[in-house]
């Protein structure tokens, strides 16, 4: 067990119920969990002392959608829809492996956890034929880094040639989804409390997959228990498509197979409109925000406020980091204000909404909001310390103003599970040059194959 962590006179963001802000508090780890939050000092006897003075210490964030295997195929279709997007970069990632998806996981959880995250989600949806362990590949990664892990099972059963957008060596039948997808949560999924790794199953978007495999997809999550997640109203495109496929709205869609619901979140819903809104609400289906990402593929601009407005989960997501290069979980934080502050107006999301967006969002989203999100006693400690005596931040007096409109602040301590994973800017955990090297290997390697 982690020995016992004190971290003291930091301005404590707590994200609880009651948002409260403590200028200058203490916070004491046991374990993997946070057992006393206070403004007065703490009997800490042995523990390992932080200071936090000119820090903030906020819950760690969790990134709600994520592709971690584009790390390795950043800068490539850059000025594209993204139909076209996909459609020039499938066939690259038709070879994705065992080697190629740890090196690229790697790269993009190291880019999560300098930026402030301690969970993430992933959804992994490319698995080609002679791609090997696929899944088992970022979780070992995951596990190296230290990060608190929710991959997706994800899949695509729709190819050109039935109608769908993927060329056929991406897709996998319906019966090799199902079996894998009960192989994963066999495997590795564990709902306990403190749980390190959790599974959803998650097949791609409506044009790349069956209405067969969402409904059978969705009947096998709720049989085992796990999550559904996919992409959701991601473009006009996207409307058409189920327009002229299905006669419907793409939330129409997938709620007339079973995907609505609080065990269900939908990446982007840039597309939703007043009637998708108010089924999301009575139904608690969650949204990933990925403002970067959208604006990125030129999808627009996600209904946040009225997403929020109304009671929808709403987390956020950096997306994958071929359609967001930069990856970095604050700046989606930054990005959401900015973006529903460009569709909405000034007041249409403040620093702190998009915060608790990031923190106490991303975990109702996953359905983690008892364990995490928030800063309180009972809760696990997954906590980032940020630095905020820099030129960049130390005259912002309004610590969250900082933290949401300043540059990326530094990290001087982050802990997942009460097990410290970043200090002083660096993970302490992998050696990065050596991972440098290894992305750029894999890099190269994956271009070549698709020459
Ligand atoms: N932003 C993204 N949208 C997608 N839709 C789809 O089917 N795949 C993707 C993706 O990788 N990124």
């Amino acid at each position: 067990m982690a020995p016992a962590t004190l971290i003291e006179n930091a301005f404590v963001l707590t994200v609880d119920a009651q948002r409260r802000e403590l200028p200058r508090a203490s916070v004491l780890i046991e374990g993997s969990t946070i057992v006393a939050v206070s403004t007065d000092p703490i009997e800490a006897g042995d523990a390992v002392r932080v200071d936090g003075r000119g820090c903030v210490l906020t819950p760690g964030l969790v990134n709600t959608h994520h592709h971690l295997y584009q790390w390795i195929t950043r800068g490539l279709a850059a000025d594209h829809t993204l139909f076209q997007w996909l459609t020039t970069l499938y066939p690259i990632w038709a070879g994705i492996d065992e080697e190629a998806l740890h090196a690229a996981a790697l790269g993009g959880l190291t880019q999560l956890a300098l930026s402030g995250c301690t969970t993430t989600t992933d959804h992994h949806y490319v698995f080609p034929r002679e791609g090997g362990d696929l899944l088992g590949a970022e979780i070992a990664a995951a596990a190296e880094i230290g990060l608190r892990f929710h991959p997706t099972r994800g899949s695509m059963d729709l190819s050109e040639k039935d109608g769908g957008l993927p060329p056929d060596t991406v897709v996998q039948t319906i019966d090799e989804i199902l079996a894998a997808s009960a192989d994963a949560v066999a495997r590795w999924h564990d709902p306990s409390r403190d749980s390190m790794l959790r599974i959803a199953l998650a097949p791609c978007s409506p044009f790349s997959v069956t209405t067969d495999l969402l409904r059978e997809s969705a009947a096998l999550a709720r049989e085992l228990g796990v999550r559904m997640h996919t992409h959701l109203a991601e473009s006009v495109d996207e409307n058409t498509y189920c327009a002229e496929h299905f006669g419907s709205t793409p939330l129409e869609y997938m709620e007339s197979v079973g995907w609505v619901g609080p065990d269900v979140w939908f990446a982007h819903g840039v597309e939703f409109d007043d009637a998708a809104i108010a089924r999301l609400a009575a139904t608690s289906t969650g949204v990933a925000h990925c403002p970067t990402s959208n604006a990125r593929l030129g999808n627009g601009i996600c209904r946040t406020r009225d997403l929020v407005d109304a009671g929808v989960p709403v987390g956020l997501g950096v997306d994958g980091a071929a359609s967001n290069e930069s990856a970095r979980m604050l700046e989606e934080a930054h990005q959401a204000v900015l973006m529903a502050r460009a569709r909405g107006g000034p007041t249409a999301l403040t620093t702190r909404t998009a915060l608790e967006l990031a923190t106490r969002g991303g975990a109702r989203v996953l359905g983690r909001e008892d364990e995490i999100g928030s800063i309180e006693p009972g809760k696990l400690a997954d906590l980032v310390l940020w630095d905020l005596s820099t030129v960049a931040h130390r005259d912002i007096d309004d610590p969250v103003a900082a933290l949401v409109l300043g540059a990326i602040p530094p990290i001087k301590a982050s802990w997942v599970q009460g097990i410290q994973v970043v200090a002083d800017g660096d993970l302490l955990t992998i050696d990065t040059e050596q991972m440098t090297t290894a992305v750029a290997t894999q890099h190269r390697r994956l271009l070549d194959k698709a020459r």
